[in-house]
């Protein structure tokens, strides 16, 4: 990465008011506000040992995981493991799977977690190794009755939980004091957890889910309510008696190197909420609506993506701040959109069970036969932000935003559509290679939404309305009509007066790889991608030689 990267780096996203200190403040009141001293939880009745398997939700707040556990045991083992599985190489292409600034991430998660654990008399255990085996290792171990973990959708994640289930069953935990006998051996408890909307309470079947998102969303909107978070309790201790917790895995154990600017953990997140919600001269959730299109700065939009893929945020949590938000200050289009986006959120988790494996098909849930190419210098170019796109010139908006994503991990959802886009209108390359990169670099990773998205700007996905082209000359027009997106991105732009930033011309910047497919035109890509597609076309691109 270049110094002037790095420099971008922790400047672009720098969450400003974040220091340590603040932190744990905001994390402190928080806790204190939902803990459940004034509403006390049901007594804890339960017997023996139990394990809580954190794995995508890394946080203490609003987890019903660690919440059943603490109350059907009498003593908590709460257990990360560091899956070499997920540090691996990415399906198809072979990308690491998880990126070097993610890996950083979540190390931070987890000091976090340790850390909040801690405070309320537990201790956070983390084995390096398969989960599969760790886990009924330290079932026989401590004479763990149940392991509690948070339920996933995809294939990869439900194949580690049935392998898990199938060595806990060899385990037969002790007939301890009050231990039911029916605890023959040990069980896997998988407890529904990150969506705003409860799984059990949509008003259809997964397997019927709505093709539309709209319908999807109006129907959940009328038809069922957001459950309460749940409270934590003051303690959660006490942990059965252990010699060794493991260490935090350092960056090099994950095999990564960098730094990043957004931090991991729990309080970090909350503390992003209070601050985008709460402490802002400018209110920014009263404008979010008109601000989310953004593409450079922290405060276009919430940021809250890579906290809520780990699991360290709630979705519930920020529903239950809106209201709070909307009760004490204003409610409008802007505090409504938020809860919009997180619907979508909820909306791609439960399309993952329907979809199922088709969501990582080349023809998507639709089966769409597409002849993409896999042109290996074509990728190259997109993915190191070098593809010096243009007609007529250059037009460096896809390079600035891949550039973004490489020194930071994290791109606007403006430009994570325009590159899909490009990708797979103007280049014509398969469209799992861009969400194999995706999937190695974002912070905000996950499956769901990740494939979610890709398959529907690839318009391979569910519904065929989602079929879309961006046009790049209207798109940097509209959302960065002065170039201070690309230049920051790109610097060798900053001299050229505004109005040329975005058509420098190629003495200024560099030969466009490809043209684009549907040149210079103002008509609607949306209607002439899907026109060619149902045509049974390719998409390749035209390769400039
Ligand atoms: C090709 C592509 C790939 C993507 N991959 C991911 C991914 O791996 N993980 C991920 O969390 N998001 C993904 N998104 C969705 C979206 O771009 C990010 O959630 C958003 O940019 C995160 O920034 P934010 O938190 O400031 O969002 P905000 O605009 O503040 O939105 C608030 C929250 O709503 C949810 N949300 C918003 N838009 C979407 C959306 N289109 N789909 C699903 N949830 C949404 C996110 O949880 C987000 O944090 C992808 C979008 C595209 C086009």
């Amino acid at each position: 990465m270049c110094s002037n990267a790095v420099r971008a780096a922790q400047t672009i996203h720098a969450v400003p008011g974040l220091g340590s200190d603040e932190m744990e403040r905001v994390a402190h009141q928080t806790f204190t506000r939902y803990t459940s001293d004034a509403m006390p939880p049901p007594p804890r009745k339960g017997k023996g040992v139990a394990i809580v398997w954190f794995r995508n939700d890394l946080r203490i707040l609003d987890n019903e995981v660690l919440h059943k556990a603490w109350a059907s045991s009498q003593a908590l083992l709460p257990v990360y493991c560091v899956d070499p599985m997920l540090f691996g190489a990415t399906y198809h292409f072979g990308f690491p799977k998880t990126g070097a600034i993610r890996s950083q991430f979540l190390i931070e998660c987890l000091a976090d977690l340790k850390q909040n654990l801690m405070k309320r008399g537990l201790n956070l255990m983390i084995q390096q190794g398969k989960p599969e085996q760790i886990l009924p290792s330290l079932a026989k171990a401590y004479g763990v009755h149940t392991v509690y973990a948070q339920k996933e959708t995809c294939s990869e994640e439900v194949h580690v939980e049935r392998l898990v289930a199938k060595n806990l069953k060899k385990v037969v935990p002790p007939l301890a004091e009050g231990v039911s006998a029916k605890h023959k051996s040990t069980n896997l408890d998988l407890i529904w957890g990150c969506t705003m909307y409860h799984i059990d309470d949509l008003p259809f079947n997964c397997t019927s889910l709505p093709d539309v998102y709209t319908q999807f969303r109006k129907s959940v909107e009328s038809k069922s309510t957001i459950r309460s978070c749940i409270k934590v309790p003051a303690s959660l201790g006490p942990t059965p008696d252990v010699k060794d917790w493991g260490c935090i895995p350092d960056a090099s154990m994950l095999g990564a190197s960098k730094g990043m600017a957004f931090t991991g953990g729990e309080s970090a997140a909350l503390s992003r909420v209070h601050e985008y919600f709460w402490k802002k001269a400018s209110d920014l959730l009263k404008t979010y609506k008109v601000t989310r299109n953004g593409m450079l700065g922290p405060d276009y939009s919430t940021k809250f993506s890579p906290w809520l893929a780990s699991g360290s945020l709630s979705p519930r949590f920020i529903y239950e701040e809106v209201k709070r938000y909307e009760k004490l200050r204003v409610s409008n289009d802007s505090t409504y959109w938020v809860l919009f986006e997180l619907i979508w959120r909820d909306y791609f988790r439960f399309l993952s069970i329907k979809a199922g494996n088709s969501l990582f098909y080349v023809g998507g849930p639709r089966r769409v036969q597409t002849n993409w190419s896999q042109d290996q210098a074509l990728f190259d170019a997109w993915r190191n932000g070098q593809t010096g796109y243009g007609f007529g010139g250059s037009y460096p908006l896809i390079d600035a935003n891949m550039k973004e994503l490489s020194a930071t991990g994290f791109m606007s959802n403006r430009g994570r559509q325009i590159v899909c886009s490009f990708l797979v209108r103007d280049m014509g390359v398969d469209w799992r290679m861009g969400a194999e990169w995706f999937e190695s670099c974002l912070l905000d990773y996950d499956p769901c939404s990740n494939y979610g998205n890709w398959t529907y700007g690839a318009g391979v996905g569910n519904d065929p309305r989602e079929d879309r082209y961006f046009s790049i000359p209207k798109q940097a027009q509209s959302y960065d009509p002065d170039g201070e997106f690309v230049a920051y991105w790109l610097p060798q732009l900053k001299p050229l007066p505004k109005e040329k930033r975005h058509n420098p011309g190629m003495m200024m910047y560099m030969k466009p790889i490809v043209a684009l497919k549907f040149g210079n035109t103002k008509a609607s890509g949306a209607r002439r991608g899907g026109v060619e597609e149902k045509k049974g076309k390719s998409y390749r691109g035209n390769r400039i030689q």
